[in-house]
Parts: structure tokens; sequence; C-alpha cells
């Protein structure tokens, strides 16, 4: 193989260029990313290191040193933009603070007359230290997450041993480097090698942040911000394909609406804020006794819904009331210190196997039991049909009589 480095460095350049074109242009779609920020240096740095390789044509004088000093900056860059997506931050010290002196040492060798061998050989080195310290960061702390990062991690790991190789053999046998040109087939097999793990990292890189964004975005589709429930629309579709299931399997299908009592005194006494931690209190309480099966969502306001697969009645009394005790439970305080003593009214409705029952029709049930349980004093758990006072001809209907008035505006709810 013999490669033509400047051209070589020329395809490089343009490959880098596109690269650092396409993070900025993300960049300015998502101002809040530093991380890009940081990845759109590195990749600006490397297209110069390029640059300045072909401008010297690989003869390795003053150009190839700038453009070694370039390549570093760039590898930083990198790492920090690793450290910033993992961690928040920009990584370790010696990693943020080690250029000025990494490119002192480069100057000195270049004075004291250090051959270009040895100088390739110490920044290969350096270079497997910046990136390594990349490797270890998604190794500890993002290996389970993206998939696009895996694949990064494992270009940079394979440029780690490339570059480790590569300075050893340098620093340890009889292969020297006259110019970048003529360096040898194993010396430009490893210099490609870099080049391309280089540009294969930096668009990995890129898949990764728009992989996190794209999660982010469902997460917000669908969740509520304030208690990290489902939000409306999923908990209605959600309700919907779990009846579809019990159907096909011929189980049972809980649906609770929960509703926190008189909450309104406690934003009037306590202040706002106290309400919306109440809320996210409220919301720790109830989905620490849930099953990964079942399904928590905040409907609106105060109110908020649990859809429990495979459970009959009992088993949702049984749940709701060990719910409303945890709630009753809670110490909570407001702004003054004072203590808040926190009830939550349930209405409980079970589509049985056999029963046909849509979304919509369980829902109103549930509103009517609801109802009962605020009417009857509140604090307490009413399940639809076990009531006396319940009138459960009224609600499937939607009639207009007082007591299904919620029960009707619920029907007209979209769900599912
Ligand atoms: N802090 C806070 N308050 C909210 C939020 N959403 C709704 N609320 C408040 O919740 C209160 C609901 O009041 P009401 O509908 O009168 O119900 P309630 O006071 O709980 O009375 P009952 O349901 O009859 O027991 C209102 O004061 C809303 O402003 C929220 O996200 N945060």
């Amino acid at each position: 193989m013999n490669l033509h480095v400047p051209t070589l460095m020329v395809a490089l350049m343009l490959g880098f260029a596109l690269l650092t074109l396409q993070v900025s242009l993300a960049h300015r779609r998502t101002r809040s990313r530093h991380e890009l920020a940081l990845w759109s240096r590195g990749c600006f740095c490397l297209m110069l290191d390029f640059v300045l390789l072909a401008a010297d044509r690989g003869q390795g004088g003053l150009l190839t040193s700038l453009g070694q000093a370039a390549q570093w900056a760039g590898l930083a860059f990198y790492a920090q933009a690793l450290h910033w997506l993992l961690l928040g931050h920009a990584g370790p010290r010696w990693l943020v603070h080690s250029q000025p002196w990494a490119w002192a040492v480069l100057l000195a060798l270049q004075l004291v007359g250090v051959s270009l061998a040895g100088r390739v050989a110490a920044s290969s080195l350096y270079c497997a230290a910046l990136l390594a310290s990349g490797v270890v960061v998604i190794r500890l702390r993002g290996w389970n997450a993206e998939r696009s990062l895996r694949l990064v991690a494992v270009s940079l790991a394979g440029l780690v041993l490339v570059l480790l190789w590569r300075g050893a053999r340098l620093l340890w046998t009889e292969d020297t480097i006259v110019s970048l040109s003529e360096a040898g087939p194993i010396q430009e097999l490893a210099m490609l090698a870099t080049y391309v793990g280089m540009l294969g990292a930096g668009f990995g890189f890129v898949m990764t942040v728009f992989e996190r964004t794209a999660a982010q975005l469902e997460l917000m589709a669908t969740q509520d911000g304030l208690t990290g429930c489902l939000n409306r629309a999923t908990t209605d579709e959600l309700l919907a394909q779990a009846l579809r299931q019990a159907r096909r399997a011929a189980q049972p299908v809980a649906f609770v609406l929960m509703d926190l009592d008189h909450f309104k005194r406690i934003n009037d006494s306590h202040g706002h804020q106290t309400g919306d931690e109440v809320l996210r209190r409220f919301a720790v309480a109830v989905r620490q006794r849930l099953r990964a099966s079942d399904v928590f969502g905040r409907l609106g306001g105060e109110e908020f819904g649990l859809v429990l697969p495979a459970t009959d009645p009992a088993g949702a009394r049984i749940l709701v009331d060990d719910v409303r005790e945890a709630v009753a439970a809670l110490q909570l305080q407001g702004r003054d210190g004072s203590p808040i003593r926190l009830t939550v009214s349930a209405g409980i409705a079970v589509a049985l196997p056999g029963q046909e029952m849509s979304a919509e029709r369980l829902y109103g049930r549930a509103d009517q039991s609801l109802y009962e349980a605020k009417r009857c004093g509140r604090n307490r758990t009413e399940l639809y049909g076990a009531s006396r006072e319940a009138e459960p001809a009224a609600a499937d209907a939607g009639a207009g009589a007082a007591p299904v008035l919620r029960a009707a505006d619920a029907s007209e709810r979209r769900v599912g």
C-alpha cells in the first residue's frame, strides 16, 4: 500500500469540513447542547490539522508541529464533549489544562532537534491518553445509554490501541520516519486508521446527541414534568391498550381515579410552590406501591389515574387503601414549618372478564365512584357497584342527574 499523504490530508480535511459544518448547524438548532459546541470545536481543530499537514506536504516541519498542536486541541475537545454529555462537566483538570504544557513540550522537542519519529511517538501517546479518558467515561457512565455511544467508544478504543502501538513501536524499535509522506506502509496504515477512526467517532457522536434529544422529546411528550407521571394522553392510550389485552387474556383491569382532598387550601395557605412539592411527594408515595406493569398518570391538576392490569376489585381496593394510608402518613410541612395533612379520595371501577367495556365507560364509572368518595366525606375509597348510593345505570348512560354530572363530563373526554 502506498498512500499519497498530502492527497489523504486533503480528503480528510474535506471530510472534517463537512463534519464541522454539520455539527455547527446542528448546534445552532440545539443551543442548550454544550457538548455539541465542544465537539464542533474539536472537528474544526482536526480540520485545521489536516490543512497544515497538507500544506507541509508531510515533511515534518513547523507546519506539521502546528498541525499536531491543532490535533491535540481537537482530541481534547472530543474528550471534553464526551465528559460533558455524560457527566455535565468538561472532565478532569488535566484534560482541560494540559494543552499549553503539551504545546510547550512539542516546541521544546522541535527546538532541541528531536527526530520526527520521536515527536510522532510523543504525540501518539498523548493522543491515546486524551482519547482513553473519553473511552473510560463512556464505559463507566454511557455504555447502557445510547447505542451510537457504544460505537463511539469502540472506535475510540480502537484508536487508542493503534496510537499506543504506533508510539511504542516508534520509541522502542528501529522504525524511523523521515517524512510523513515516506513513513512506510505500516505507519501509513496506522495514520489512515487513526484519522478514519476520528471521523467515525465524529459522526457517531452526532448521532448520539440526536438519539438523546429524540428520547428527551419523547419523554416530554409522554410525561408530566412536575411529577414524572405519565401525561393524560398517554394514560388514556395505555388504558385502552390494557383493556384490549385483558379482553384477549380474559383478565380483569382496574381503573382508579384519585383526587387530593382540599388541595386548594394547601395552595392558598402555603403557596403554589409548596403545593407543587406536595404533588411530587404524593407521586413518589404512590409509585413506590405499584407493580412494573401498572400505569400511573396525572390526568390534570390534582387528579391522578391508575391502570392496574390483571387486578380484580378486591386487589384494587387493597392497593388503593394502602396508597391512601401511605399518603396520610406523609410528613409534609408548609413554608412556616407547620405540618400539612394530606388525604386522597379514590374511585375504582373494574372491567371484569367477559364484560364488554370501553375505556370511556370505565373512566365514567371510576369518576362516579370518586364523586361518591368526595360526597361521603373524602379520604376514602369507593368501588363502582359496591356502594349503595352509586347509580351504575345513570353513569353508563351519562345522564344529566346531579350525582353523575362529573361522570357525564368524563365520558365526553377522549379516552384511548
Ligand atoms: N401547586 C399546584 N396547584 C395546582 C396544580 N394544578 C392544579 N392546582 C390547584 O389545585 C386546586 C384544585 O382545587 P379544587 O378543584 O377546588 O379541588 P380541592 O381543593 O382539592 O377540593 P376537593 O377536590 O373537592 O377535595 C386549585 O387550586 C388549582 O389551582 C399544580 O400543578 N400545582
